[in-house]
Parts: C-alpha cells; structure tokens; sequence
C-alpha cells in the first residue's frame, strides 16, 4: 500500500525535549532539523541528539526524516551520522539542480557501504526553495532513485522572488504547480510547505484545501496542533467513500457485462473515475475508516 505522507512534522534537532516527544502526535512523517532551525553553534550538539533519537526511541510505522545541512557547509558529517543511525530519507534543503542531488546521493552510498548497510535504503527528498530550484524541479525530481519526493520551501522561496507571503498563496501558484507536475512526472510525491502562523487555524484550514485541491501529498507542519487540521481536510467523506463504493460496483457490474463505461447516479464512470474511487478507498483503509479485506 502506497506509504501515507499527509504530514511531516519538522522538529528543531536542537530540542531534546520535542525530540522525544514528536512521535507522540500522529503525524505521518516526523522532520528532524539540523539545518534553519539550529543555530551554527548548536549544529554539533544538535547532530548528536538526532542520532541517538533515531538510535533510541521507537518510530514503528511513523517516516524519520532528517533535514540536513549543505555539503559546502557541515552536510557531509550529517549525513555520515544519520545513515548510521538508520534514517529512512535524507531531506537536502535549498535544492537548486539535479547535480545536488547526484553528489549528495553519491555521498549517502559511500556511507551505507563503509557501515555495511544495504545499499539504496537510505532514501532522500529535495526541497525546492528558489527560482533555480523551480526551474529545475524536472530534472531534480528525476535525479536518483533514492528520491520519494519533492517539496517547496516557500519562506526561502519568496525571500528570493522578492515577495512575501500572502493569505490567498498567489505568489506560490507557479512553484507549487510546476513542482507538483515534476514529481508527477517522476513518480514521487509532492509535499507543500509550512504555514508559519500556527495560531491562524481558518487560514491553515484554507491553504491545506487549497494544495489538496491541487493535488498534493501532504504538507510540511511545524506544530503538532496542525497534525488534526491537515488529517481533517484529507480523510475522505463518509459520502465520498459511499460514492467510490458505488463507483467499483457499478464497474464490476459493467465489466462482467463487457462494457467499460456506465453510469452510477447519473454521472458517467469510465477509467480515471474508477482510479480515483480506488484511490479514496485506499486512503479510507489507510485511515481505518475501511478494513483491509471489508471491500
Ligand atoms: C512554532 C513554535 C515555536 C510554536 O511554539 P509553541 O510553544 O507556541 O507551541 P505549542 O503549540 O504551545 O506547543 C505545544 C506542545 O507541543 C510541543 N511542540 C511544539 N512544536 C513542536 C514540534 N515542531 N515538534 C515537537 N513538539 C512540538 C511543545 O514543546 C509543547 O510541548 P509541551 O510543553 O510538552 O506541552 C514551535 O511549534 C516550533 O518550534 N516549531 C518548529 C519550528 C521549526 O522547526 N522551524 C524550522 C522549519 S520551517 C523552515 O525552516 C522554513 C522552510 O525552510 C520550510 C521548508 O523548507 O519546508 C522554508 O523555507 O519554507
Ligand atoms: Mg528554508
């Protein structure tokens, strides 16, 4: 079943309490910063109370992920350290072309080999946080195999296109759709960007519609009360899970009578319909609003 990713949590590295803690809040993914959250004297520190996370608590099902620093900076040793601790994805920050991705993926097989861990199974994501990122957001997206996905970086990205963040996210409408159709394209998933103002519920409610109606994955959240707010708008319906049911009776019915194409409530159903109905009733059975087996 396809891995949910409605939700990744960033966690200062430098916060041991929240370290402990971030897997308590049901997100899908939890992020652990060693990067803009750590300040340059903390990032040694910080290094080391992410590794002996990873190395001491229990994340059962939920993604560890690790937002690294640059290679030109302290990123070599990050990623020395979090392959070791057995991080699933490296997250490179501040993406600009696939080359970055190349070397740091290079970086990540020298590392699983020097400590005899199979190779490919540490996997990585790219942040996209400029106009170059953008640009480049095909060819990032397709750059390793090790790649689950994509995600935008709006703060940075609006700081470069010499703007700021506005409530309706027009400023984003080019980053998020290209970045959007470069992971697509690629097969991985997209993941939006954080909404900084955790006090704003109306407004994250609006954004976390808006990019589902889109079409993303998830989002990157930086506060545990928005882990519910996100899970709220991409829960099916009890009514979308009804209306995907009758989708796939309907086609089966249709099949078994030799057509591909029908009508269920008076709307036509052909294929795309079907893979859309087949889709919400997965994310039903991911959320255990199905059973696995019930339909
Ligand atoms: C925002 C705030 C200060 C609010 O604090 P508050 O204290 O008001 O929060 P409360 O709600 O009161 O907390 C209730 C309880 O939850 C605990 N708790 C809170 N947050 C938690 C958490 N994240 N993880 C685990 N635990 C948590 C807390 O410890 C407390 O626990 P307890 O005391 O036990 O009850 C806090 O959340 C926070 O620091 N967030 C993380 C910020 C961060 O990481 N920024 C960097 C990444 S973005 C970036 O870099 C931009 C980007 O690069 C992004 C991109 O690339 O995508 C770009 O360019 O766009
Ligand atoms: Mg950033």
């Amino acid at each position: 079943m396809e891995r949910l990713r409605r939700t990744m949590m960033f966690v200062p590295g430098s916060n041991a309490a929240m370290l402990r803690d971030a897997v308590l809040y049901g997100a899908d993914a939890v992020m652990f910063d060693l990067e803009d959250a750590v300040s340059l004297k903390e990032k040694d520190s910080a290094r080391l109370l992410v590794f002996n996370a990873l190395r001491t608590f229990d994340y059962s099902t939920v993604e560890t992920v690790v937002r690294i620093n640059g290679l030109e900076t302290v990123g070599g040793q990050d990623i020395e350290a979090m392959v070791l601790a057995g991080v699933d994805v490296i997250r490179l920050p501040k993406t600009e072309t696939a080359q970055d991705i190349v070397d740091v993926a290079a970086v990540i097989t020298e590392m699983e080999a020097k400590y005899g861990i199979v190779n490919g199974s540490t996997k990585m994501m790219a942040a996209i946080e400029s106009a170059e990122g953008v640009l480049n957001a095909r060819e990032i997206a397709k750059a390793s195999s090790r790649l689950i996905g994509i995600a935008l970086g709006a703060e940075d990205y609006v700081t470069n296109m010499k703007t700021k963040r506005y409530p309706d996210g027009q400023e984003l409408f080019f980053a998020r759709s290209y970045i959007l159709h470069s992971a697509r394209a690629a097969g991985i998933a997209a993941i939006d960007t954080v909404y900084s103002n955790v006090d704003n519920t109306e407004g994250f409610l609006e954004e976390v519609r808006l990019i589902k109606q889109l079409g993303f994955d998830g989002k990157s959240v930086i506060n545990p009360r928005q882990i519910p707010l996100v899970n709220q708008v991409y829960t099916p319906t009890a009514e979308e899970i009804q209306e995907a049911k009758e989708v796939i009776w309907g086609i089966r019915e249709a099949e078994a009578k030799g057509s591909g194409v029908i009508s269920v409530n008076g709307k036509m159903v052909d294929k795309p319909i079907v893979e859309r109905a087949q889709r919400v009733i997965a994310l039903a059975k991911a959320t255990n609003l199905l059973k696995e087996g019930e339909f």
